[in-house]
């Protein structure tokens, strides 16, 4: 069974609607995050409403020492969950850290991983409230919940894409993958998270930057959420190929990519190019880019595009929401001209939910 069936058996039909109701669960199990009533405050109550979301790190499974510093597994395990609560449209407020410490993870260690964790609560303006310690036999687990809110009502869940929605992210692609890639190539022996030398580095610094310190888009989902248009939102964390898929099944509707759009970064295009690689593997089936996949109002893509990129955030218009069975699509272009017209025949190509799968 795969990590997503697990989560169904598990799950599904276990609690009464009616608990769910009583305690005003809005969006359950199933999307970035949760999404609950708060209790009536004084003067505010109803106008916010809670977003909930718990994500793990583990040693060997998402990073290694080869791959990541001590700080970067703080950062990354809080930013992932930040990535969730921006999914739904929400603002990150609280956070509680757990972690199972193994002997090798001494003090020293253990203090620069919070370095990196404080870091990025100070960067989203998270408060650190609590957490559990526990020792492990082997690897460091590292698990944080994050509480954030969203003005009730207003939280974007993976399931409105209407056909001629406009499909968009929020940020490269594939840049992650390609930085493990590279971590995890001889260069490093696998041996020490080293700090990258100028020349070790050539042209693989964005790479590395994107997998050990990604970066959420809180603001932008802000920015965006705020026009009232956007009709989907999920976070890339299992690649872009997954996420579409996952929009496409809540939504009941098919995703056409167009892959002259697709944000291949310069740096990744280069790399790529180094191993001999397709870049558009990293980019659709890669992960850990904490970027966010949405859908919205065709009208209003333009000038949203326009006002993100006056705020200083990339948005890249990728695709369009067509009717149909589920689906995710790729129309790629044809390199033979067609016909000597001067245009090129477009061909679609189906892709599959491929992406990672913690049990597959
Ligand atoms: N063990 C579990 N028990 C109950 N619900 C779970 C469990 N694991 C996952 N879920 C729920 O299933 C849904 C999908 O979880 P998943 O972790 O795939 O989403 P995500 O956090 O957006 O992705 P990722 O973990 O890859 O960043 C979420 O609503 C999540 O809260
Ligand atoms: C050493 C090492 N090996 C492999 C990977 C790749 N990886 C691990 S988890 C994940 C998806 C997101 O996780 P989750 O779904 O749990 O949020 C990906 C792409 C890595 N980061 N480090
Ligand atoms: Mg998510
Ligand atoms: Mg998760
Ligand atoms: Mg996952």
């Amino acid at each position: 069974m795969d990590e997503f069936a697990s989560i169904r058996h598990w799950t599904d039909g276990r609690q009464a609607a009616e608990r769910l109701r009583e305690q005003g669960v809005v969006i359950g199990i199933g999307d970035d995050a949760a999404v609950v009533e708060a209790p009536p405050g004084p003067g505010e109550g109803g106008a916010l409403q809670w977003v909930l979301a718990v994500d793990t790190m583990v040693e060997t499974v998402h990073f290694n020492t080869a791959t990541m510093g001590e700080a970067d597994v703080g950062w990354k395990a809080l930013a992932a969950n930040v990535s969730d609560i921006a999914a739904m449209g929400g603002v990150p407020r609280h956070a509680l850290v757990s972690v199972s410490v193994p002997r090798a993870w001494e003090p020293a260690r253990m203090r620069r991983l919070y370095d990196g964790l404080y870091a990025c609560a100070e960067h989203y303006g998270v408060a650190v409230v609590g957490g559990d310690t526990t020792s492990s036999p082997a690897q460091l687990v590292v698990s944080v919940t994050v509480v954030g809110t969203v003005a009730a009502g207003k939280a974007i869940s993976r399931a409105g894409a209407k056909p001629g929605d406009v499909v968009f992210v929020t940020g490269p692609l594939g840049l992650s993958a390609a930085g493990l890639h590279w971590l995890l190539a001889a260069v490093h022996g696998g041996e020490e998270a080293v700090p990258l030398t100028a020349a070790q580095a050539g042209g693989t610094a964005a790479l590395v930057q994107a997998h050990r310190r990604p970066a959420p888009s809180v603001r932008a989902a802000q920015l965006l959420a705020a026009r009232g248009t956007v009709t989907s939102l999920n976070d890339v964390s299992d690649g872009l190929a997954s996420e579409a898929w996952e929009i496409a099944n809540a939504s009941e509707a098919k995703l056409a990519l167009r892959e002259t759009q697709l944000p291949i970064s310069g740096s990744l295009a280069a790399y790529a190019h180094r191993c001999g690689l397709d870049p558009l593997d990293w980019l659709l089936y890669g992960g850990e880019d904490y970027v966010l996949l949405g859908t919205m109002n065709a009208e209003d893509a333009a000038v949203a595009k326009s006002a993100m990129t006056a705020a200083g955030m990339p948005m890249y218009l990728i695709g369009t929401v067509e009717a149909g069975a589920p689906g995710v699509e790729l129309i790629r272009i044809d390199s033979r001209l067609g016909g000597g017209t001067g245009r090129y025949a477009e061909r679609r190509e189906p892709i599959r939910p491929r992406g990672y799968n913690h049990f597959a």
